[in-house]
């Protein structure tokens, strides 16, 4: 079975959401563990992460840095939080495996995922990304340029350009890879955002790709089976933070689609997982599941969290 496995931000970061060296290496080591204990279920397993604390971190490094050093692009941001992400969570995994007897081999590939130039979320800011900030501060930073949104009891957050993936470019290096028997960590962040030029050459371009949307594009193109999308969360929930919310189960693609449309789940959060789970069901997947990453063994072996499958006419269509 081929397991395309999404990490959360949440999932690289401490409880506090910090983002230090040290927050980032013991939680890979947290998700590393439970990625090991996957592989002992004769899978094979492709793992994707988010970046959004990340790229956020290195956008203020940009900022305090640029009278000494030049900014350097969003898209930059991406491939470099893809590189550092990778090496931490193939140590992290290595680790864990050795500490199993497990003998198999990772690789992380740095990934480019194709937009749209005229993507309307050029114009529309709506990918959060780094810290919280508590209402005063970002608004000295929305007088500079910048969008920030208010996210709730958290604070407000800076939101940046999110454009469709529409191909995981790369894709073909992750499939061979996967079928050479490594572990692969791929498409981070959702993708380097590129563009094709009219003479067929790419181009990285300023912005953030959803990494849930993202990995079910990469899910697809590598024929996975079941796409696990491990956030914070064990279920997705309908009437979430109130007194009558009710954890999912399981839920065809399109009965979710309708919570979805009655505003169920929060944009910038759930809404994108959501989005993307039935995308990947909807286009042949057998399964989506939506968990917490301590239950990402039970997605696959039991029912646990919320289990994402077709709609019964798409299944006699496939
Ligand atoms: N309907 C919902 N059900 C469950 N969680 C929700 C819902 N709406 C919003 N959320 C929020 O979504 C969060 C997970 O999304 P996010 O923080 O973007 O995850 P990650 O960083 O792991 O990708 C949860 O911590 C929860 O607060
Ligand atoms: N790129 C992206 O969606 O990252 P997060 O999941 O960390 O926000």
């Amino acid at each position: 079975m081929k397991v395309l496995l999404a990490l959360g931000g949440n999932a690289m970061t401490n409880a506090d959401g910090r983002a230090r060296p040290e927050d980032q290496i013991s939680a890979a080591h947290v998700a590393m563990e439970a990625v090991a204990d996957l592989l002992q279920h004769d899978v094979d397993v492709v793992i994707t992460h988010g970046n959004g604390p990340q790229v956020g971190n290195l956008l203020v490094k940009n900022e305090l840095a640029a009278s000494v050093v030049p900014p350097v692009p969003l898209d930059w941001c991406g491939a470099q939080t893809q590189a550092t992400l990778g090496f931490v969570l193939m140590n992290a995994l290595d680790a864990a495996l050795a500490g199993r007897g497990v003998a198999r081999r990772t690789a992380a590939v740095v990934t480019r995922a194709r937009v749209d130039a005229d993507d309307p979320g050029f114009l529309r800011p709506t990918k959060p990304i780094g810290r919280f900030l508590p209402a005063e501060e970002a608004r000295v930073l929305v007088e500079h340029g910048e969008t920030w949104e208010d996210r709730g009891v958290k604070g407000w957050r800076r939101v940046v350009a999110s454009p469709e993936p529409l191909e995981v470019v790369d894709a073909p290096a992750v499939r061979a890879l996967v079928e050479a028997g490594f572990v692969v960590v791929a498409n981070g962040g959702g993708g380097i955002p590129v563009v094709r030029d009219a003479d067929g050459t790419l181009h990285g371009v300023e912005a953030v790709i959803d990494k849930d949307l993202g990995a079910a594009l990469l899910a697809r193109d590598l024929g996975a089976d079941v796409l696990v999308i491990a956030t914070d969360v064990p279920n997705a929930v309908l009437r979430y933070g109130t007194p009558e919310a009710r954890p999912l189960g399981e839920v065809t693609a399109s009965e979710l689609r309708g919570y979805a449309a009655e505003g169920h789940f929060a944009s910038g959060s759930m809404g994108p997982k959501v989005d993307a789970a039935c995308r990947f069901v909807e286009q042949g997947g057998s399964r989506a599941v939506i968990t917490s990453l301590d239950h990402i063994v039970e997605a696959i072996t039991a029912d646990g969290g919320t289990v994402v499958v077709p709609d019964p006419l798409d299944q006699g269509e496939n």
